[in-house]
């Protein structure tokens, strides 16, 4: 295939704006308007040619259908959809009219230059002209991370792409089998290969899936289009004729057989397919979907995404974040503020009085135990603006906030390599991948070249593992370390309202660090793949694992053995050569279940894997969150090692940052527990993982001095400048 763009103006009159090789692929658009012209140029040449005037007339066409949105600031994700929309019509039209096949489709159509089409006058301002200046904070929305490409992981901008998308249609109708034929339905995949089978991992706690849900929300939100008055997912699918469906439905058909939905007579589960995403520049092509959220760890659960969300979470003073009071009266520590707008939003209410959480990421209450982090992490922002307060009381309240941001960023960064994803990969990926932290100096890794964007295959399977970890029932523990009792999860889903009463918020914390997680496998909590989003008084819910299927086709991800390939691994045509990889029985299963092993779903072969030595992961789904992480280290200029950047750290403070631990963040933010392993995200061990009083001086804590401006000589750590 050759591929040229030209460099011509808006109009081109008869210009090729891209020209694909083979003759005779012009169309009957190309051959009238050159008829009208008198001219033969786009007819019967050796190329065929793609004019601006047809992407232009392509583009009239479309506006005829689609009617944008285009507001003047803050695109709203239905917004963006608008555009993408339209340009997938335009892709489309282009496909069909010139017969583009899978190449052309993919390669070629982003090539052309749409700023020289009419198409500039839609496309939103933030996708194409954004200028960037170097500055010491970040910007929320993610944008100009990178200098030269300002839309790098920033909000409302594509998921990219590991490997090419495999749509039915090749633009965007969901994947199907190599054969030609429909896949086995998702719920058929998730009932036959992800039964509950409940067994428990060796070491680690439920806060490792506390920490990867928190981590996932700084970092992954797909668009979808959500209903209008309250905000969940449109519920107008299932049992509606085609002319009153939602546009959008995918819905997620249940055989008649099903063991538990049959149960409640449901043959049907809502499901509605993500957006289509604009690409930089308004490029042409196949869909893509797009992350609302930006694609770089930089605390999006704490702070949101935009400015004007970000001010609506801080109180104006002194660098705060708004809290609720809600135990002044007995001295313990605050709450997260209620949800008070759009009150149903992401939460299950027996009545109108009850209300949920608000927090910087609008899932903040889709489980409690992943409030309990919310809650850690704003107050740790509070524990360190107060700090800085102390030590320059002469900054204002939005150089104490913006301080107070950069550092409680730093530490998530700094906890997420340095105990989180030690456990979830082990060593041994971690080296190969470059993601060991270094002890002391700074880290001079910043590569402008790495897009740190989230990957398709990270977010719609590879980082949804922890969906295997989830427990069934949910326990709290006391500050002396022995179990009180324990809650179904699915009553803890989008009902976090246990955390109003006084004092049970250290015990959900001290069960998270005692409760022994899930096996990482193929079997999970009937919790989630029957119970999930159970509304008040129904016995059943939805499934959560016929998501992740129905999501990485619509998404139009290639079978997990394409990604095994991508990994190094071997790539066959036979389901056999998968034994070894996978317990025997599964293979056995995905044989009864598929046509060709191509066809398997990504998340499913992914948390069937027998994991790594060292590791919780399988190899394939290791490989592909650890390129993630890997981007996200080097392709992100404010990442807290680096060196000579206008948001480094000095030396002694990046010392400090080093010095940070979850335990020490959970000794500071809680109430009454006062001892605590060292790595809360393994159990406890008498050797290696001992329990120790948080007063103790074993688990460190930063020393806030380092940040005065006009420093003394006297040093003294947080603790003493807090009184504790
Ligand atoms: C009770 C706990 C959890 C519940 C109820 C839950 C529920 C959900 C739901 C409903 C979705 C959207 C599915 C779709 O429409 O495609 C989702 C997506 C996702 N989940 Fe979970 N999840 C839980 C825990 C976790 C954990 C522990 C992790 C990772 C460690 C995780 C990672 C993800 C990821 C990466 C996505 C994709 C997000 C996006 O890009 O929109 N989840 N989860």
């Amino acid at each position: 295939i050759q591929l040229q763009t030209f460099e011509v103006p808006l109009q081109g009159e008869g210009e090729c704006a891209l020209i694909l090789n083979g003759p005779g692929r012009s169309s009957h658009f190309d051959y009238s308007l050159n008829l009208l012209r008198g001219s033969s140029q786009n007819y019967n040449g050796p190329n065929t040619c793609i004019t601006y005037d047809a992407v232009n007339a392509a583009y009239l066409d479309a506006r005829k259908r689609i009617r944008i949105t285009q507001p003047h600031a803050d695109w709203k994700a239905e917004d963006v959809a608008t555009v993408g929309e339209l340009l997938l019509d335009i892709s489309f039209t282009l496909a069909r009219t010139y017969g583009l096949n899978y190449e052309e489709i993919e390669k070629g159509l982003p090539l052309i230059d749409t700023s020289k089409t009419l198409i500039r006058e839609i496309c939103p301002p933030y996708l194409s002209n954004v200028e960037c200046r170097a500055g010491k904070y970040r910007r929320f929305d993610g944008l100009c991370t990178n200098l030269e490409h300002p839309t790098w992981g920033a909000t409302n901008t594509p998921f990219t792409r590991l490997l090419g998308p495999v749509y039915a249609d090749g633009l965007q109708a969901p994947r199907i089998g190599v054969s030609g034929r429909d896949l086995p339905l998702s719920r058929v995949v998730s009932r036959t290969m992800h039964p509950d089978e409940g067994f428990h991992d060796h070491a680690g706690t439920v806060m490792i899936i506390a920490w990867g849900q928190f981590m996932d929300h700084d970092y992954t939100l797909q668009g979808t289009p959500l209903d209008p008055v309250d905000k969940n997912d449109p519920e107008d699918c299932c049992g509606r004729p085609p002319h009153l469906k939602h546009p959008y439905c995918n819905e997620i058909y249940i055989p008649e057989d099903d063991f538990f939905f049959k149960l409640f007579k449901v043959n049907c589960i809502n499901f509605v397919r993500t957006f289509p995403a604009v690409r930089p520049g308004c490029r042409l092509g196949s869909k893509v979907p797009f992350n609302t959220l930006t694609g770089i760890i930089d605390g999006n659960t704490v702070y949101g995404v935009h400015d004007h969300h970000a001010r609506k979470l801080r109180t104006g003073q002194a660098g705060l974040l708004r809290m609720y009071p809600a135990f002044e009266h007995f001295g313990l520590k605050d709450l997260l503020p209620l949800k008070l707008d759009i009150p149903d939003e992401g939460c299950t209410r027996h009545n109108k009085s009850m209300f949920c959480f608000e927090a910087g990421e609008i899932r903040v209450n889709e489980q409690l135990v992943l409030t309990c982090m919310h809650t850690l992490m704003a107050r740790e922002h509070n524990t360190i603006a107060r700090g800085l307060a102390e030590v320059n009381p002469h900054w204002d309240d939005e150089t104490l906030f913006q301080e107070a941001r950069r550092i409680t960023i730093a530490i998530i960064q700094h906890i997420t390599y340095n105990e989180f994803l030690p456990i979830l990969l082990g060593k041994d990926v971690m080296e190969k991948f470059g993601l060991l932290l270094q002890k002391d100096g700074y880290w001079d890794g910043y590569d402008p070249n790495i897009n740190p964007g989230v990957i398709d295959a990270f977010a719609s399977a590879a980082f949804r593992f922890g969906h295997s970890l989830l427990p069934t029932a949910v326990e709290r523990w006391s500050k002396a370390h022995k179990f009180i009792s324990s809650k179904r999860l699915s009553d803890l889903i989008r009902r976090p309202h246990d955390l109003f009463r006084a004092g049970i918020f250290d015990e959900y914390v001290m069960g998270l660090m005692n409760q022994v997680a899930q096996a990482m496998d193929d079997s999970i909590t009937q919790e989630v793949t029957n119970h999930l989003f159970k509304k008040v008084g129904a016995r059943h819910g939805v499934d959560l694992v016929s998501f992740n299927m129905q999501r990485g086709r619509e998404f139009g991800l290639p079978g997990y053995m394409e990604y095994r390939k991508f990994c190094g691994l071997p790539w066959s045509e036979r389901f056999e050569d998968l034994f070894g990889a996978m317990p025997n029985e599964t293979v056995r299963k995905y044989t009864s279940l598929f046509e060709h092993p191509s066809d398997v779903d990504l998340w499913s072969g992914g948390v069937s894997e027998k994991p790594l030595p060292g590791s919780m992961l399988g190899p394939t789904f290791a490989c592909i969150i650890a390129t993630q992480f890997s981007y996200s280290r080097r392709g992100d200029r404010f990442w807290y090692e680096l060196p000579n950047q206008p948001s480094s750290f000095t030396p002694e403070q990046l010392q400090e940052i080093r010095k940070m631990r979850l335990a020490r963040i959970i000794c500071d933010n809680t109430d009454l527990i006062d001892t605590i392993q060292l790595y809360p995200m393994v159990l406890p061990d008498h050797e290696i993982n001992p329990r120790v009083p948080c007063k103790s001086g074993i688990i460190p804590n930063i020393d806030l001095t380092k940040w005065a401006e006009f420093p003394t000589e006297h040093t003294f750590p947080l603790n003493d400048i807090l009184g504790k």
